[in-house]
């Protein structure tokens, strides 16, 4: 498309696909990179064509974390930003955050700082075996941004986080399966095959609202204290999402040994579907 500079988009079988795209610059992320990635996950979410999203990257790299070589602060380091200022990988690590849609990372060659940290609130990490990933920021003096400090310890356990946020060292990818960063390791060449495949079933099989709430409702609970709060959410959601035709469709294509034929639909007019999980 031709609205975007540093990344490219594109749909086709209901998934797009969102493409990291400076390969001669190893797809360093800049500030227009966060806004177009925030752009084009806005695009993905509203568009009742796409289902799910696959992130990629053009080129050797998924992403070698900020362009170093441009400067980057988008606010005078004097005054510092003000109250409403985010910080670029928290753009984009946000917008997914909050997507109706899942969103598969498909990664390849380095994937480290911020190309790690944008990958965290996706809901599926797919690495090729030449994927090198870290969280390398205490070694250029900064902070691990992108909210990595409530997702990494979600996924592997604090005791890595610490690891490999203090240490800042480079991994594999075999280290990032072991540990949980990862969903899968791949052979060259084929990660990017393997999303697709996966995107695949997911539109063919399941319910975009459904989904919605899935993804919300796993994301919201990770931090409560008991059972308790879920199981009466749980009631909610169940009596909300009954009465969603999808519901119906469901359980008779199930039962009539048939493909389902889901609503496209995901919003707040749908029964079940709860808008204040988006907050
Ligand atoms: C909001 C986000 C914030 C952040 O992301 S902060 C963190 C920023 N990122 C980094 O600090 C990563 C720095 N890069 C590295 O640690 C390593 O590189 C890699 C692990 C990514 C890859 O290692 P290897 O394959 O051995 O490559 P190589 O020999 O280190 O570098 C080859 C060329 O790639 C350039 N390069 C790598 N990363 C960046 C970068 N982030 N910004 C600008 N250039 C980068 C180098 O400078 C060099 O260039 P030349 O061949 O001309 O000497």
């Amino acid at each position: 498309m031709a609205d975007y500079a540093e990344i490219t988009y594109a749909v086709a079988d209901r998934i797009a696909t969102v493409t990291l795209n400076r390969p001669e610059a190893r797809n360093g992320y800049t500030i227009r990179m966060a806004d177009e990635l925030g752009a084009a996950m806005d695009r993905a979410d509203r568009d009742e064509d796409v289902r799910v999203v696959v992130l990629t990257g053009a080129g050797r790299d998924f992403c070698v974390g900020a362009d170093l070589s441009q400067g980057g602060f988008d606010f005078d380091p004097a005054t510092g930003p003000d109250a409403a200022w985010q910080e670029p990988a928290g753009r984009c690590s946000k917008r997914i955050f909050t997507m109706n849609k899942p969103v598969i990372a498909a990664l390849h060659g380095a994937a480290v700082g911020g190309g790690v940290t944008i990958t965290l609130s996706c809901d599926y990490r797919l690495a090729s075996e030449d994927s090198r990933f870290g969280f390398v920021f205490t070694r250029r003096g900064i902070y691990p941004e992108g909210a990595s400090a409530w997702f990494l310890p979600r996924l592997v356990g604090m005791g890595t986080a610490l690891d490999w946020m203090i240490s800042g060292r480079v991994f594999t990818a075999a280290e990032a399966l072991e540990k949980g960063l990862v969903h899968k390791v791949l052979p060259a060449g084929t990660v990017l095959d393997a999303a697709y495949e996966l995107a695949g079933e997911i539109v063919a099989t399941t319910a975009p609202v459904s989904v919605a709430v899935t993804r919300q409702l796993l994301y919201r609970m990770a931090s409560a204290e008991s059972p308790f709060p879920v199981h009466d959410l749980d009631s909610k959601l169940i009596g909300g999402l009954g009465a969603n035709p999808d519901a119906v469709e469901g359980v008779m294509s199930f039962l009539q040994k048939r493909p389902p034929a889901f609503g496209m639909r995901v919003d707040k007019d749908l029964p079940g579907y709860l808008p204040w999980l988006e907050k």
